[in-house]
């Protein structure tokens, strides 16, 4: 770390000398600095100083007083052992990283160094955002990646990015240029990101450090990224023959080299336990930036909630590591035809056969974490839970692998998927069910999770502490008889240990002989005396014993269970990713078959015809609601021959459906090349490399960027980075500055992307001269959003038909919202001013003047109160409690009679 080392407070008092254990605080302070340590002391964490005030501020506890340092109060405040995790969890949090400072001694084994020696103690974890296991703190459901990002001067690519999931060992790393950057951190999305303060200056200056990460920014030491000290690090990391840290550039190994050094340190010297890296290689992805994964609401709402993102709508997985793979997916969809359509041919097979899905879906539910258990066994972190976890994965695994048996025909993907399930090491599972009981506890430590009759051994030192039981019983009665004192108990507590309780009225009684020879005081409460004897320690002593000696023997019973299931740590980790591809393939079958969605057809053409097509958020609201969603096609097919794809100019009224229309294609795109089926009718698509979707500009404050400004360079990304085979989605661009100056960039946008980039594209906007854009560029083509007016009103029909709006129906739009009638009122008679002026000299010059001359609100007519309305006043006289269902039916039929004559005239 580098921040500076810590500082032990200062006075300006003399300096008496440190307490011991004073003196040992600050040493382990100040080899971790930058975190709250908690000490432990006894049953609690202990934090002190600065670190007390800290904690006790962000936790909620009370800031006490421990002592004196330099005559000054040292700050302290504690959380009990049992209830660490709760307080870990929200300290990481909200951002703070700590140090696990445990006892590494007996204190019996200090106090033999004399009486004032202090218990040795050592940071045994650090704790941060990035190197979390245990599953209090996860989110099941969610990937939690630490990445390093290395920056390098000279050499083939400026960048490199290494994350792993420390939590499930993936690990990962890619090589990449600055442009590639900001949309790969995009698509992994940080919890933490180790980076220097000279790469992180150098970020900020190049405008590459997107806001959004900087509260997950992990500054370390430079020493971290020598690519040179990377490789015995990276050779002991991961050993074997399956990676060869000498074939990475430098940067990726300066990257992987930080990445490991760090989650090392944090284990301090513990296991690393991460995966051979799968080196990433970007083009094999489809490139979707920040900008567009925010519009589009892929993963979240562009309020920053999951429900009514794209992941929420579709992700029906049945297990968190299911969800965690297929919203990786969903981040990084596949650009290569064939390995597309690999992955859809799986999800085909079972959207045909339900039953067998069915029953998949049903068997994974139970099918518990295997990759986060694994992990946790491997760092030394894990207890009987976890075993069990694996024992049941397995077991579920090849039960799993049985329902493939009778298919004859089953695709490759699907294949290899049941292979691996059916080699699911079985006899381990068999030994773990042999040997752990049906309840285990969550530590080891706390013993009794060993099935009976699973070691014998064990079952004699367990019936010998049972038996000791019987023996305290027996010695109860005996002792009852001695004293003639009925009430007599032989009670035990975590202090006392055994002892014999008896009524304050009797206590003394046995205090006198001849009882005094045998019962020694212990305790004297209000109504209660305490006493041992003699017989009693020495039973204590046996029980103890026995304890001990089970509790030894379940220990060494679980680390060899544990090594048993570490030596399969490889086909372990095969058979978790087996099972979450089967979760997400049954889920995506389960959302195809369940939500009517179609197979896409995938191949290198430019096409993109998409029939009937939905937008998978919008659908499940608008139905919530009790309406129908209306699909639509879209066409921006093109060919090389021609120049490119096809450009649809979306005109339309406000809240007519274009961006809706927009979005939904973009996210077909994005499905289908995920692997899913598709919410349409049929769906044709040429692979595209890159989705790019800007919605009229937000602002971006804490960037210093205007709302136009952000447009423009959205825009300008858009225009430099797109390709032929590109999808380009930009929706009322041009709308942040004057009309004229919009009008004139949106112009010269559409004619850009159709001339030089060539790509499939759709342009919503409400500037209809763009329009007539049709007549001079061959591939672009007029849409609109239908509309019907009635009765003043307009009617939205979200229906896509070829052709260019006339106007916008905004007065009407503001209408519904609300807007006071004078304003309304007053709107219109300056649009119309406007429209006949544009009608006839069309010189905005005289605008200002015209509208000058108009009279102001106070001038207003009255608002025009409404004509009345036949079919609202026959629904006022409805009493739907009275009616008989005869009567409800002549009433339909009568309301629509009325509608229809009301139309007519
Ligand atoms: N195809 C559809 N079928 C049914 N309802 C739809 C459809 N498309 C849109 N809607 C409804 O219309 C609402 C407005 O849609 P959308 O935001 O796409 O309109 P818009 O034309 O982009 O509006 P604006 O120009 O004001 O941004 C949606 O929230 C949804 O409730």
């Amino acid at each position: 770390m580098d921040q500076a080392p810590y500082d032990p407070p200062k006075s300006s008092t003399p300096q008496p000398a440190l307490t011991p254990m004073m003196a040992q605080y600050f040493e382990i302070k100040a080899i971790n600095p930058g975190y709250l340590l908690f000490y432990r002391m006894g049953d609690f964490y202990e934090l002190f100083f600065e670190d007390a005030e800290i904690a006790s501020a962000a936790l909620g506890i009370v800031l006490t007083k421990r002592g004196k340092h330099l005559g000054e109060d040292i700050g302290m405040c504690g959380v009990p052992i049992h209830a660490a995790q709760d307080y870990l969890r929200k300290l990481i949090n909200l951002g703070h990283r700590v140090a696990l400072c445990e006892q590494v001694e007996d204190p019996a084994e200090a106090k033999k160094r004399g009486s004032k020696s202090v218990v040795k103690r050592d940071v045994v974890r650090l704790i941060t955002p990035g190197t979390l296991t245990e599953d209090d703190h996860l989110d099941a459901r969610s990937s939690n990646f630490l990445v390093a990002l290395a920056m390098v001067h000279h050499g083939e690519t400026d960048f490199a990015l290494a994350w792993a999931d420390v939590s499930t060992g993936e690990t990962f790393c890619l090589d990449l240029t600055a442009e590639l950057l900001q949309d790969e951190l995009a698509r992994i999305d940080p919890v933490e990101l180790l980076l220097t303060e000279a790469t992180r200056q150098a970020l900020v200056e190049r405008h590459l450090l997107p806001p959004s990460l900087v509260p997950v920014l992990s500054p370390i030491a430079p020493a971290f990224f020598d690519s040179e000290a990377a490789m015995p690090r990276l050779r002991e990391a991961f050993p074997g023959d399956s990676f060869d840290p000498s074939a990475l550039t430098r940067s990726s190994r300066a990257a992987l080299g930080a990445l490991v050094g760090y989650v090392h340190e944090s284990q301090k010297g513990g296991a690393v336990a991460l995966r051979p890296p799968a080196s990433e290689n970007a083009p094999e992805h489809l490139a979707i930036d920040q900008a567009t994964r925010a519009s589009l609401e892929l993963h979240q709402t562009q309020r920053g909630q999951a429900r009514g993102s794209l992941r929420h709508a579709i992700d029906l997985t049945v297990t968190a590591p299911g969800s965690r793979l297929l919203s990786a997916r969903l981040a990084a969809p596949l650009c290569n035809a064939a390995d597309i359509n690999g992955r859809l041919d799986a999800v085909a097979l079972l959207v045909d056969d339900t039953m067998l899905t069915g029953r998949l879906r049903s068997d994974l539910k139970a099918v518990p974490d295997l990759a986060r258990a694994l992990t946790r066994l491997a760092l030394d972190r894990g207890g009987p839970r976890d075993l069990a976890a694996i024992g049941k994965a397995v077991s579920a695994a090849s039960a799993l692998s049985g329902h493939f048996r009778p298919l004859a025909d089953i695709p490759p993907t699907l294949g290899t998927i049941a292979q691996t399930l059916a080699a699911a090491p079985l006899p381990l599972a068999s030994e773990l069910t042999l040997a752990l009981d049906d309840e285990v506890p969550l530590l080891a430590r706390d013993g009794g999770f060993v099935r009976k009759g699973y070691d014998a051994t064990l079952d004699s030192e367990r019936a010998l502490a049972s038996e000791t039981r019987e023996v305290v019983a027996a010695l109860q009665a005996r002792l009852i008889d001695e004293t003639e004192v009925r009430s007599l108990k032989i009670r035990h507590n975590g202090v006392l240990g055994y002892f014999v309780e008896v009524p304050a009225a009797h206590g003394g009684r046995l205090l006198e002989e001849p009882h005094r020879q045998t019962f020694i005081h212990r305790q004297t409460l209000a109504n209660a005396m305490r006493f041992t004897t003699a017989e009693l320690a020495e039973l204590e002593g046996r029980i103890a014993r026995a304890h001990e000696a089970a509790l030894e023997l379940e220990l060494k019973i679980f680390a060899r269970l544990r090594a048993h299931v570490l030596e399969q740590t490889d086909s372990l980790r095969q058979l978790a990713d087996a099972l979450a591809e089967l979760d997400v393939t049954a889920a995506l079958a389960h959302l195809a078959a369940t939500r009517n969605y179609a197979r896409p057809e995938i191949d290198n053409s430019l096409a993109f015809a998409i029939a009937g097509g939905r937008h998978p958020v919008v659908e499940d609201m608008v139905q919530a609601e009790g309406h129908s969603f209306v699909a639509n096609d879209a066409d921006l097919s093109g060919s090389d021959a021609i120049g490119g794809g096809r450009l649809w100019l979306v005109t339309g009224p406000n809240m007519g459906g274009k961006s809706t229309f927009l979005r939904q294609n973009a996210l077909i795109a994005i499905l289908a090349q995920m692997g899913s089926f598709v919410p349409a009718s049929s769906a044709h698509i040429g692979v595209v490399d890159r989705v790019f979707s800007r919605v009229g500009a937000s602002d971006d404050i804490a960037h210093g960027r205007s709302t136009f400004m952000v447009e423009m360079v959205e825009t300008a990304a858009i225009l430099n980075r797109a390709t032929r085979r590109s999808l380009v989605i930009l929706d009322e661009i041009g709308r942040g500055t004057a009309t004229f100056d919009g009008l004139s960039i949106a112009w010269a946008a559409v004619e850009a992307l159709h001339e030089t980039t060539g790509c499939r594209a759709l342009f919503a906007t409400h500037f209809h001269e763009l329009t007539s854009l049709q007549k001079t560029l061959s591939r672009v083509y007029n849409v609109t959003m239908k509309v019907r007016e009635w009765e003043g009103e307009v009617v939205f029909l979200h229906e896509v038909g070829s052709g260019a709006a006339d106007r916008s129906y905004g007065i009407q739009v503001a209408r519904l919202a609300g807007l006071p009638e004078p304003v309304l009122a007053r709107a219109r008679q300056v649009l119309s001013i406007l429209e006949q002026r544009s009608a006839g000299s069309g010189s905005s010059g005289s605008v200002a003047a015209v509208l000058d001359d108009l009279p102001l609100f106070a001038h207003q007519p009255p608002p025009v109160t409404k004509t009345a309305d036949a079919v609202h006043e026959a629904l006022d006289a409805v009493r739907p409690d009275e009616m008989t269902p005869k009567q409800a039916i002549e009433l339909i039929y009568e309301l629509k009679k009325i509608r229809d004559a009301a139309r007519r005239r």
